[in-house]
């Protein structure tokens, strides 16, 4: 190996961390992978291939997989972690004792972390105390990655180092990186999407039409921009590839996870049913029960998040849900042109002058 060639680690042996090994390599990067299965370790060195999670797909043959933790991180400049967010801070503290504080460290994870409404980047901040950390999100489908169809991510840091080594580190001719210092809002987008991707699915199943699609991306994205300002993320954010076109990848296509879990929820079968079906993570499932008790908390209005909630968990028939939620007050397009509490008044007005 040259000295001068970029050691990136990846953490993670599932479809995205497969996917983004592969491009690092393909980058001409030194890249380890770690997971714990050693089979899988074994076909992704010998056959470049990981049929558990991306069958079908090649991987760069220059990707080398571990179960050994402590060889996938050392003398890693980048590490990318690519696990989902129920087991993020375990694998972040079984990482920690062969971290270092130089090394980048960035998180692909579009999850909450149910204890204290933690996003995975305050996770490794708290866990570490490092000062490069980043958070890599955008519509980035891991097998069309993996097919080279033309994709964009965004880079989201405060420190501009980060940004930049990741842009050069990942950056090629089928994925390009955009950089963005609203940490938190690429984060926020990335785990809040897959929410309105599950109702996405569902309205599809339900036989439902485009124009209730467009509504349905739409109202969501209002929907995330008001949390998404209540929690003091910048909502310009949400005008990019983390927010809208996140949301629109993931409430579109088949391919997303998310979106499956939804349709099949959509034909009838129960939520254990809809999981167990898919065998990778879909993070929404999670994230809705999360995101409703926090926006109740903190009297967020959230009404997609709350129907959806309703639907996964206490049983009401999704056809019953969408009817109540087409019922609900007539509010403001743009909120932040013309305010809800402004719609509202006008209306009270135009009652009494009846
Ligand atoms: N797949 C995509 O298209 C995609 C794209 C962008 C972001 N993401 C995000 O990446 C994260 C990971 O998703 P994925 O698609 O790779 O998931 P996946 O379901 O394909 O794979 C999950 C991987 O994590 C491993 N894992 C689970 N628990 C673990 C633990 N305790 N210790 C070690 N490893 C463990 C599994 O063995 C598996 O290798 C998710 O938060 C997802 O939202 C996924
Ligand atoms: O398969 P999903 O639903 O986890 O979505 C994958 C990515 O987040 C799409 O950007």
């Amino acid at each position: 190996m040259s000295e001068d060639r970029l050691r990136v680690a990846v953490l993670g042996g599932g479809s995205f961390g497969t996917a983004l090994a592969s491009i690092a390599a393909d980058n001409g990067a030194e890249v380890r992978q770690w997971l714990r299965d050693a089979a899988l370790v074994a076909e992704i060195n010998h056959d470049h291939r990981n049929s558990r999670y991306l069958p079908d797909y090649a991987i760069n043959p220059a990707v080398m997989a571990s179960d050994d933790m402590r060889e996938v991180l050392d003398g890693a400049e980048l590490v990318l972690i690519a696990i989902p967010s129920e087991a993020f801070q375990s694998v972040v503290r079984q990482a920690r004792p062969w971290l270092k504080s130089d090394q980048i460290l960035v998180s692909t994870t579009k999850g909450i972390h149910e204890d204290g409404f933690k996003l995975m980047s305050q996770i490794l901040e708290e866990e570490t105390g490092f000062p490069h950390i980043g958070v890599l999100s955008g519509p980035n489908l891991a097998s069309e990655i993996a097919d080279k169809h033309l994709t964009a991510t965004v880079i989201a840091s405060d420190d501009p180092f980060t940004r930049a080594r990741v842009q050069t580190a990942l950056g090629c001719d089928y994925f390009r990186v955009y950089a963005s210092n609203d940490r938190y809002g690429v984060e926020l987008g990335g785990a809040l999407k897959n929410i309105y991707a599950i109702a996405a699915g569902m309205a599809a199943a339900l036989g439902m039409g485009e124009n209730t699609r467009s509504m349905l991306m739409t109202r969501a994205l209002a929907e995330m921009s008001r949390f998404a300002v209540d929690q003091g993320a910048n909502p310009m954010t949400f005008l990019g590839l983390a927010g809208v076109g996140d949301l629109i990848v993931t409430c579109s296509s088949n391919l997303s996870r998310n979106y499956r879990v939804g349709y099949a929820l959509g034909e009838g079968k129960t939520l254990d049913e809809a999981v167990d079906a898919l065998g990778q993570v879909a993070e929404g499932v999670n994230t809705v029960r999360l995101v409703r008790d926090k926006a109740c908390e903190d009297g967020v209005y959230m009404p997609l998040a709350e129907g959806l909630y309703q639907v996964l968990f206490n049983g009401v028939p999704a056809r019953q849900m969408a009817k109540m939620l087409m019922q609900g007050e007539q509010s403001s397009d743009v909120e932040f042109t013309l305010s809800r509490e402004a719609v509202s008044q006008a209306r009270r007005q135009e009652k009494d002058n009846e």
